[in-house]
């Protein structure tokens, strides 16, 4: 089966004309139709500039300085913006932490749902306007027919992401970026919202890339995971293999800093001491040598590339410790 999205040798900057610092770099992702792709990393990683790249929605100070991003046989980024912008009213949709970048504040929730729903085409007013309560239903808001009628301040913070998922669903799209929306949710209302995404996904066969910097969040949905660390990924595996035999140093700090419950008999929570470079101040060697407990000399001379497991695993390490979660760690 070939690829929905792949992403190859992506580098982007940001900056002005006169200084650009690359934020991002040697970025690879793929994911297949239907399926779900963590991307996880401390904040600054480059997860949403990747996220925004892709469905070219880059602050200006950004851009796309290398690489492809293959949908569906095509490379977006050869694409003309209103090529992009078509794209992004029907196949590709993003949803983000703060529903009101994309929820209209003077448009009724109906009015807005039935018109991502017409997006597709082929779709008549009325029956645009029945979908929209029914996807309402569908995201578990009490009473649609009457919410429909309502603006999005009238709204919890929880009931707004599931409205702003219910409209990037309305287009049917095959990929749905969740850049952390659910970062700003209390815990029991997070795990609705992702179990929320997951049944839709289920139902309209909609490949997903979960933007997170909380690999718990991604356990039990996530098909495969890429970890960001300083503007790279540096480990790319199915789930199993991320959560149970780690090959990178920092996805198992990740992991050790899951807190319980999750991880029962676990006593302390041993975060990962230091911060991530400076994107600005670029060192020769692995730019995770200096928080790395496996450190060896090489890492300081020479970046480790994304090397290519016989299972088709990736870890961009030299060491590659193996090290097998215990069972308590399968989430
Ligand atoms: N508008 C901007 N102007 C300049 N630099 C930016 C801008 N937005 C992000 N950056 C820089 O780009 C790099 C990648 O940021 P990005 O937002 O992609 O990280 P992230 O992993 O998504 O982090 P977070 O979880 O905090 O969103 C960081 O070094 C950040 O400082």
């Amino acid at each position: 089966m070939s690829a929905l999205l792949e992403v190859t040798g992506l580098r982007i900057s940001v900056g002005s004309k006169r200084s650009r610092t690359t934020v991002v770099q040697d970025v690879e992702l793929a994911l297949d139709a239907g399926e779900t792709l963590g991307v996880v990393g401390e904040s600054g990683s480059g997860k949403s500039m990747s996220g925004l790249a892709v469905l070219d929605l880059l602050p200006p100070v950004a851009r796309v300085d290398e690489g492809t991003a293959i949908f569906e046989g095509r490379d977006l980024f050869a694409m003309t913006k209103g090529e992009r912008r078509r794209l992004r009213a029907t196949l590709m949709k993003m949803v983000f932490q703060d529903p009101m970048t994309s929820l209209n504040p003077v448009m009724r929730v109906g009015a807005q749902l039935r018109e991502s729903v017409m997006a597709q085409g082929g779709v008549s007013r009325q029956d645009a306007s029945r979908q929209a309560v029914e996807l309402l239903d569908r995201v578990g808001i009490p009473d649609p027919a009457a919410r429909a009628r309502r603006y999005p301040h009238e709204f919890s913070g929880g009931m707004r992401q599931r409205v702003m998922i219910a409209m990037a669903v309305a287009a049917r799209p095959k990929l749905l970026i969740a850049d952390e929306p659910t970062t700003a949710l209390d815990v029991t209302v997070q795990s609705q919202v992702v179990e929320l995404v997951k049944d839709l996904q289920d139902q309209f066969g909609t490949a997903v890339i979960w933007i997170t910097h909380d690999l718990a969040l991604l356990a039990g949905v996530a098909d495969r995971v890429a970890v960001m660390y300083a503007g790279r990924v540096v480990e790319s595996a199915t789930s199993e293999s991320i959560y149970r035999a780690p090959r990178h140093p920092y996805t198992i700090g990740l992991l050790e800093s899951i807190p319980a419950p999750h991880f029962p008999h676990q006593s302390a929570l041993p975060a990962i001491p230091g911060a991530p470079p400076d994107p600005r101040d670029v060192k020769a060697g692995c730019p995770f040598a200096d928080r790395c407990s496996f450190v060896i000399a090489h890492c300081r001379t020479e970046m480790p590339p994304l090397a290519v497991s016989q299972r088709g695993d990736r870890a961009a390490c030299w060491v590659q410790p193996q090290v097998t979660m215990p069972s308590g760690k399968d989430l």
